[in-house]
């Protein structure tokens, strides 16, 4: 039996072209797994396909081959043990941030009391610092940065098996992100969760992930490496930026982003599996194209 919490098998996406043109493939053959409790970012430019992934594995979306197995059981629609945050916060209008929050709760403890459903809501609530009244208000009522606490609050009250983040942390102001990023840093490295975040920002990934997967442009883009982060927990983020590997990973993601993300980008496959390469810039794993300098077995890293 497999060790892998999520495997994800052969995946392609294609989207019907315009009309009478080709179709868009997205990705396609794309191949990777994700352990049972690790934190995984992926990282790409802006239209390769990191949301088109995420909502695969939320079920939100059906991919046009291959599939993906979570927990031994293939991802089919959308299921309480995925959580998911998006950039849009995606709350009920009609309803008070609090309701909000308890409406998911109710959803995944039906045997919950009133009581219990609210002590939990408010303590999701309280977490991301939305207290004092503000969680009576609707989301109209609301700024940006609060509804996406909302949206984050009622992602973690869920207790998902696993977690999707796609850029939760954009529309927060830079105090509001540290604090939440804590928050997720402490509620993940004491639960059994699993993550997988769409981000951005290099600093936030390296803070975070045990592991960050690195996208290529599309069309036909691939999930070309696999940064491992080895820079020891607890990550504190005035003092990351001494770690030694700190500066080595940041290189490799930037050239990679700046550079290779272009040149590696995808054409059509030759129908062999797009698994990414593992490296790891921090232990000076990697040579000056990006390669690592010693074939290293998936299985190490990303069982
Ligand atoms: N429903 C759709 N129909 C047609 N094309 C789509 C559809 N959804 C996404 N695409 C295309 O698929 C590609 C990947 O989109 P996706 O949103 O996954 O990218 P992304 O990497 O998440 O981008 P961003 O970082 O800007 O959010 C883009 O070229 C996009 O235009």
């Amino acid at each position: 039996m497999s060790r892998s919490f999520i495997e994800v098998s052969q995946l392609a996406k294609r989207f019907p072209g315009p009309k009478d043109g080709q179709p868009l493939t997205v990705f396609e053959n794309a191949d990777f797994t994700i352990k049972r409790g690790e934190f995984v970012c992926i990282i790409g430019h802006s239209g390769c396909g990191k949301s088109t992934i995420m909502n695969i594995l939320a079920g939100l979306d059906e991919p046009t081959e291959g599939g993906i197995i979570m927990d031994g059981k293939e991802i089919s629609g959308p299921s309480l043990e995925r959580g998911v945050v998006f950039q849009n916060y995606s709350l009920l209008p009609w309803l008070s941030a609090l309701k909000n929050v308890m409406f998911g709760v109710r959803a995944r403890h039906p045997q919950w009391t009133r009581a219990q459903v609210y002590e939990h809501s408010q303590k999701f609530l309280g977490l991301v610092g939305l207290t004092g009244g503000a969680e009576h208000r609707k989301p109209a009522q609301l700024s940006g940065g609060m509804r996406q606490r909302v949206s984050i609050a009622r992602a973690f009250a869920i207790q998902p098996k696993l977690l999707l983040l796609d850029e939760p942390f954009g529309a927060l102001d830079a105090l509001t992100r540290g604090t939440i990023q804590d928050e997720l840093t402490r509620i993940w490295s004491s639960s059994e969760q699993t993550v997988f975040m769409i981000t951005h920002d290099v600093d936030e990934a390296i803070l975070l992930a045990d592991r960050i997967l690195l996208m290529t442009n599309g069309p036909y883009a691939r999930i070309a490496e696999s940064v491992v982060v080895d820079i020891p927990r607890p990550r504190q983020r005035g003092e990351i930026i001494h770690d030694p590997g700190y500066y080595k990973i940041r290189n490799h993601l930037v050239d990679f982003l700046t550079n290779r993300s272009k040149k590696l980008s995808g054409s059509q496959s030759d129908g062999s599996t797009n698994s990414p390469i593992t490296v790891r810039p921090a232990l000076d794993e990697v040579q000056s194209d990006g390669r690592p300098t010693s074939p290293r077995p998936l299985v190490s890293v990303a069982v």
